[in-house]
């Protein structure tokens, strides 16, 4: 029986903490046990932590010790979670109260609670306003508290109370912790091809035996990786388990969720940042508690406190999105491993186009490939061709080259879908004033201020910041001087519209598809036949898939390749493959015309040539030559300060304190290539160091030996990915 217990809170400034346990709740107190105890005149929540584990050698005798006031009502947080807490904070050198707060995040550990939320009535209000108006369409079917409403609709919650008060809004009692409803494992099982059929056999084999086995389901795009992974889950459901399924945008959720009700006849557990607080409640409890099967969420979901995890699902596991680039800097797809290790479970990672950190780790036998070769059902996969723009330019301002502009009118005159990608939003990326040669900047980040015609904004798409579109040049003043230079999928649509009139376009971006229901819209519309031509960004590129879809045309293949990041080839590769393996899918064939610069570079030409391999072994060879991940390892310091002379200092002194050792290399301190972002200006030293190095050991030494001003803050992200 536990009489003293450490407590972690959330506080990440405060070390665990001791208390003692009052008699009557000894039976309550386990390790893992959320609690509530006091601090100073406070009253904070914190876990019950496994002693031994925390050690403390500033142990305060048992009579001084304050009484914990509760347990929460709700199961401990589990103890292979508890570990996965403590190896997050290790791996990635984040304090243990912030790997806990992502496993607790705020008011969602709970008893159970009745709330109010509030929904459209029959009645329309009597007066109505725009910002009205603006609410009633932007609410539709959604329900909610006031404020999420008013968020939602970005109108004052007053609007919203107004609203009420007219009887246009209803008030809904509900709990906040019903159960979901559990999946059905047979309510529309598919009936899997014989290479299928092998696969789903051996991810079965693996949730039957509930053993830790990494599996890379590596199948080219339309093979049925969905469905195999489907079986697994089914096995999992049927045996009692539960099922971690992680997708790298919240935009492929929707979706996600249809098809999986029509597999299984009920929607599995979302869970991610758009969920209001209520839901966010209800998921939580339900899942700590088992009566949540399978959940589908967006990476933060791998810090759920299921009980009974018996199958992890990484989708477009080779995504960099997996990567967390702000609070603790964690890949979720690594981590994804380390959970099943703890769990004692399988974890598949699917993809079409695998990471080569994760070929890595098939070729040294860790992982388990399973292969899907062909499309299902005898589709082909598209033929894919190259525009070279040096031969054939488009005209001046114009970026649909003369093939490509040949090739959707054919599709068009065979009645078929096409899709143009361009990985950049807005209408322009660059606003220039032809006067006077000023751009416009973003007033905190060193970056060019986005024209979004949609919304006649610039917006700074690394802080948010927005700004109306001025008439006048701030610089010059002179008026209609500003003009736009190169395209975002909004001019490209343009572009589509001067030259076919006729045809319907749906633009693809966050920008557009910013709720659940617009993400639906736009796939019903499409699917209905009511889309011609969709002009997207990344989102579009992967998890789609439209039977009439036929035609792929990418609008600038190099863009990907400039900036020079280590994976740059690779991450150009793998979104030209994807947003390929949108053509074609069904029975009508598909085909891709790729626009570039550069019809000799590497990547161009295994594109065109389909030979994956040739590409993943050259990639491979010069990453072990430059002894780069996954055959050495990074890692960064961020220094960062309001005060570009404070963060510059800071950044030189621990230059000057570099640990000197083999097997390890620190580079730079060097400006960010954004050298302001919000407001912060900031500089990097790299870590490069041999596969085998402890780097956490000797950067957290090296960062113990050297002071800075509290204005500055250091940040480690190991293993980076965006070095922007
Ligand atoms: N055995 C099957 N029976 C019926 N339909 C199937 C079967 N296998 C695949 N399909 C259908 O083929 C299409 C492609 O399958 P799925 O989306 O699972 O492929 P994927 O490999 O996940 O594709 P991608 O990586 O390109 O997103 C889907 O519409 C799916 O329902
Ligand atoms: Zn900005």
């Amino acid at each position: 029986m536990m009489t003293r217990v450490r407590v972690l809170t959330l506080n990440a400034a405060l070390g665990p903490l001791d208390y003692r346990v009052p008699p009557g709740l000894e039976g309550d107190v386990l390790p893992g046990s959320i609690v509530e105890v006091p601090l100073g005149p406070r009253r904070i929540i914190g876990v019950v932590w496994d002693q031994e584990r925390l050690p403390d050698d500033s142990e305060v005798p048992d009579a001084k010790l304050r009484p914990i006031f509760a347990a929460l009502p709700v199961p401990p947080i589990p103890a292979p979670l508890r570990r996965l807490v403590e190896w997050v904070a290790d791996y990635y050198m984040a304090p243990l109260a912030a790997v806990l707060r992502m496993a607790m995040p705020a008011g969602v550990a709970v008893g159970e609670r009745v709330i109010t939320e509030y929904r459209l009535s029959d009645t329309s209000p009597a007066r109505l306003t725009p910002q009205r108006a603006q609410a009633l369409e932007r609410i539709g079917e959604f329900q909610a508290s006031v404020s999420e409403l008013a968020e939602k609709a970005e109108v004052s919650v007053a609007v919203i109370r107004g609203l009420i008060k007219a009887g246009a809004l209803e008030a809904i009692e509900t709990s906040a912790d019903a159960p979901y409803p559990a999946p059905l494992p047979t309510h529309a099982a598919p009936s899997l091809n014989g290479e299928q059929h092998a696969a789903a056999n051996r991810i079965i084999q693996a949730v039957d035996a509930q053993q830790f086995q990494t599996f890379l389901l590596d199948g080219v795009t339309g093979s049925g990786k969905t469905e195999v992974y489907f079986e697994g889950i089914a096995q999992a459901v049927r045996t009692g388990g539960q099922v971690l399924v992680l997708l790298p945008e919240i935009a492929l959720t929707q979706p996600f969720l249809k098809r999986f009700e029509a597999r299984f006849g009920v929607a599995p557990t979302p869970w991610h940042s758009g969920l209001k607080q209520s839901e966010r409640r209800r998921a939580w409890s339900a899942v700590a508690r088992g009566q949540a099967q399978v959940v589908v969420g967006a990476r933060s979901a791998l810090f759920l406190p299921f009980p009974q995890l018996s199958l992890l699902v990484v989708d477009e596991a080779h995504e960099t999105s997996f990567k967390q680039e702000d609070g603790v800097r964690y890949h979720a797809r690594d981590v994804a491993v380390m959970r099943g290790k703890f769990e004692e479970c399988p974890v598949v990672l699917a993809t079409a186009t695998p990471a080569l950190e994760t070929r890595h780790q098939v070729s040294l036998g860790r992982y388990e490939e399973i292969k899907l070769a062909a499309r299902f059902g005898g589709a082909q996969l598209p033929e894919i061709t190259g525009i070279d723009l040096l031969e054939t330019p488009p005209d001046r301002q114009r970026w649909i080259a003369p093939p490509l502009v040949a090739a959707i009118d054919e599709t068009f005159e065979k009645g078929e879908q096409a899709l143009l990608f361009l990985n950049r939003r807005g209408y322009a990326p660059l606003t220039l004033c032809r006067h006077c040669g000023y751009r416009i900047q973003c007033p905190h980040c060193t970056s060019w201020m986005v024209e979004h015609k949609i919304t006649h904004r610039l917006a700074c798409h690394h802080c948010g910041h927005v700004m109306p579109s001025p008439r006048a040049c701030p610089e010059c003043k002179e008026e209609d001087a500003l003009v736009a230079c190169g395209p975002g999928v909004e001019r490209i649509a343009d572009e589509a519209k001067a030259l076919f009139p006729q045809a319907r376009t749906a633009i693809v971006t966050s920008d557009t598809l910013w709720s659940p229901e617009k993400v639906a819209e736009f796939v019903a519309s499409v699917e209905a036949g009511a889309v011609d031509i969709i002009i997207g960004t990344q989102l579009v590129t992967k998890g789609y898939h439209f039977p009439n879809l036929t035609l792929v045309g990418v609008i600038d293949a190099d863009l990907g390749l400039e900036g020079g990041d280590l994976r740059a080839a690779e991450r150009c590769f793998q979104q030209i493959s994807q947003v390929a393996g949108r053509a074609g899918r069904a029975t009508k064939p598909g085909r891709v015309l790729i626009q570039t610069r550069m019809m000799g570079a590497g990547v161009i030409k295994a594109l065109l040539s389909g030979d994956a391999e040739r590409f993943y072994a050259a990639e491979a060879e010069s990453r072990r030559h430059a002894e780069a991940p996954p055959y050495g390892r990074y890692a960064a310091i961020i220094v960062s300060s309001e005060s570009a002379d404070a963060a510059a200092e800071t950044a030189r002194r621990l230059g000057r304190a570099a640990p000197q050792r083999d097997g390890l290399h620190v580079y730079g301190p060097a400006p960010a290539p954004l050298a302001q972002l919000r407001g912060r200006w900031r500089h990097r030293l790299l870590v490069h160091a041999a596969r085998t190095t402890n780097v956490q050991g000797v950067i957290q030494h090296w960062l113990g030996s050297v002071n800075w001003p509290t204005s500055v803050r250091v940040n480690v992200d190991i293993d980076p990915y965006s070095f922007l």
